[in-house]
């Protein structure tokens, strides 16, 4: 379903600099791809360079095949026709995501309706029945909320309920649950999680936590400075992992569980 060949992403001013260099990638249909890595890794260039939402300071070379097409060589209104309808993203911060001066109801319904021809009430009935969907309560009531009346846990979900009102082929998921506290983010791994077997979606799924992505994804690839340096089946990768690198956060995670372990073993009860 999408191929990445040898995507690089560099920016031109004031030095030609690459940034990210000869990624590749397959991701087949409903299938979940996490991409691993720290900060500063490349991981969010790699998507947003999938997603056409690099700025022009920025040049592309390689090849993103989807379903045949390639995204790259796209004209930017077939790549705004997709965004949203075919592939929609979840962005790290929910906070900022959302326009602050219009209601959440507002704002899912003009996007609804930018991609359809469905009316005011169709768009509003439809975006209702996937905030129950994705498990949210007086759905009426929080259409005519503003975002700063909710809790970044609640707009997250909104967001996953906007990325899938229109049964996209892919959902790529930057960091979906970076700004919100733990209970809030399993409820969004488990809603993408139900989002993948119910409507059969892709997605692409990147975080720098390990424990998450090895709950979630089929496949795993690693980046560090821009390189992927592992990639394969996520047990494998985590269980045998080939490179330094990977080894390297595998390590760090087990000694932070480990930790964690005898502090709370030593507590008294
Ligand atoms: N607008 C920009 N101008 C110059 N360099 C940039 C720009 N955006 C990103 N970079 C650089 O590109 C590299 C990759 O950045 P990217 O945002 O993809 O990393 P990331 O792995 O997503 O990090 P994080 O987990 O912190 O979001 C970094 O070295 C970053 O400093």
């Amino acid at each position: 379903m999408l191929e990445l060949n040898n995507l690089t992403v560099a920016i031109e001013r004031p030095v030609h600099r690459e940034l990210v260099s000869n990624v590749s990638f397959t991701l087949k249909e409903d299938q979940c791809l996490g991409i691993l890595g720290e900060s500063g890794s490349g991981k969010s260039l790699t998507c947003n360079a999938i997603n056409g939402l690099l700025g022009e300071q920025f040049s592309i070379a390689g090849e993103a095949k989807f379903d045949d097409q390639d995204l790259f060589t796209m004209t930017p209104k077939q790549r705004r026709q997709m965004r949203g309808e075919t592939i929609s993203m979840i962005m790290q911060s929910p906070m900022t995501a959302f326009n602050p001066l219009f209601t959440i109801g507002n704002q899912a319904i003009e996007t609804i309706q930018q991609h359809s021809a469905m009316s005011r009430k169709e768009a509003t009935e439809l975006f209702c029945d996937v905030l129950t969907r994705v498990n949210l309560k007086s759905v009426q009531s929080l259409l005519k909320k503003y975002p700063h009346e909710l809790s970044g846990g609640m707009l997250q979900r909104i967001m996953v309920a906007l990325a899938l009102v229109l049964k996209p082929k892919l959902i790529i998921a930057d960091e979906p649950t970076t700004a919100i506290d733990y209970i809030s983010q399993r409820e969004v791994i488990k809603e993408l999680q139900f989002v993948r077997e119910q409507f059969g979606t892709s997605l692409i799924f990147v975080s720098h936590d390990l424990s998450l992505v090895s709950h979630i994804a089929d496949n795993v690839m690693v980046m560090n400075q821009g390189r992927v340096v592992e990639y394969g089946d996520t047990k494998q990768v985590f269980t045998h992992p080939q490179s330094e690198h990977t080894r390297y956060l595998v390590d760090t995670r087990m000694a932070l569980i480990n930790r964690f372990k005898s502090v709370m073993e030593s507590q008294p009860c």
